[in-house]
């Protein structure tokens, strides 16, 4: 059977699934593909991955390529810490203002929008780019950063005093609807899942068992974390806290709210189903 090509948004949000297979503890044999969301968002679409961590508005442009796992999901119920919009000024002051977006996002380059729209009324200029903050700040006024360089950037804001204010999208997101927000899901190409049903329910198995084994294991996941990032502890610890990876009916509520600004939006083409794996055939 071909080896499942499984994608790893390389952000510690995903990391409570993917610890103990990067540790050998669950079994997994495939291979683990590692990158930004978008890249792995690509990948997905073009066959180049069987089943991935993917940007949550990437499925609802995809819906007919691909189907949700259950159970899974990178959500916040309010502030998120790790999406973050860094300003000169004020957000309600940014319209006609140059806002650059992370090359590495796709969810919350959307929330941004939605929120701009709908809740400050704000029309900005965006531009794309790598996520750099420096360089972000001196082309424009204010910086969309995402994950582990969010986080990272954050801390340095708060350590050398830098003159920004950071805006927690999550928060604001909650303040303006009451619903968290998903960031991410596990999706699989329908082709595959139609072709090797078992391997997608033994793989589902094991990312449960794997979410499990990291919340019995805290210690580790932190030191692990800690190696990887030089973030500290106490933020680790918060950040595990807040990040929810469970994909509840509050969630799929949540995800349609977003889904229906998005289309408001214009940024999807039409309001979607959530197709979930094991809950409806291929
Ligand atoms: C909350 C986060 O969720 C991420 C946000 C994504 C996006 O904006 O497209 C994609 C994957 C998630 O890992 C984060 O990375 O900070």
């Amino acid at each position: 059977m071909t080896k499942i090509r499984f994608g790893q948004v390389d952000y510690l949000n995903t990391l409570p699934v993917y610890h103990a297979l990067e540790e050998g503890i669950l079994p997994f044999d495939g291979e683990l593909v590692k990158g930004p969301p978008t890249m792995l968002n690509k990948m997905l679409l073009e066959g180049k991955l069987h089943i991935s961590s993917m940007s949550s508005i990437e499925y609802a442009r995809n819906v007919d390529q691909c189907m949700i796992l259950p159970n899974l999901s990178v959500s916040a119920d309010g502030p998120v810490q790790s999406i973050l919009l860094f300003s000169r000024l004020p957000v309600t002051e940014l319209d006609g203002k140059t806002i650059c977006l992370t090359s590495s996002s796709a969810t919350s380059v959307g929330l941004l929008k939605v929120l701009f729209d709908h809740y400050y009324h704000v029309e900005a200029r965006y531009v794309t780019m790598a996520p750099d903050l420096d360089r972000m700040m001196t082309t424009g006024d204010a910086a969309l950063l995402i994950g582990d360089d969010a986080m990272k950037e954050h801390l340095k804001v708060k350590r050398e005093n830098l003159p920004y204010q950071v805006t927690d999208l999550g928060e604001v997101w909650k303040q303006f609807t009451g619903e968290s927000m998903v960031y991410a899901l596990w999706v699989i190409r329908r082709d595959f899942a139609k072709a090797h049903p078992e391997a997608v329910n033994a793989l589902c198995q094991t990312c449960l068992a794997a979410k499990s084994y990291a919340a019995d294991h805290l210690e580790g996941l932190l030191e692990k974390s800690r190696r990887r990032t030089g973030l500290p502890i106490d933020v680790l610890v918060d950040y595990f806290k807040t990040i929810n990876n469970e994909f509840t009916e509050e969630h799929r509520k949540a995800l349609l709210t977003y889904y229906d600004y998005c289309y408001k939006s214009g940024l999807i083409e039409e309001r979607v189903r959530l197709a979930v794996w094991g809950e409806e055939s291929v």
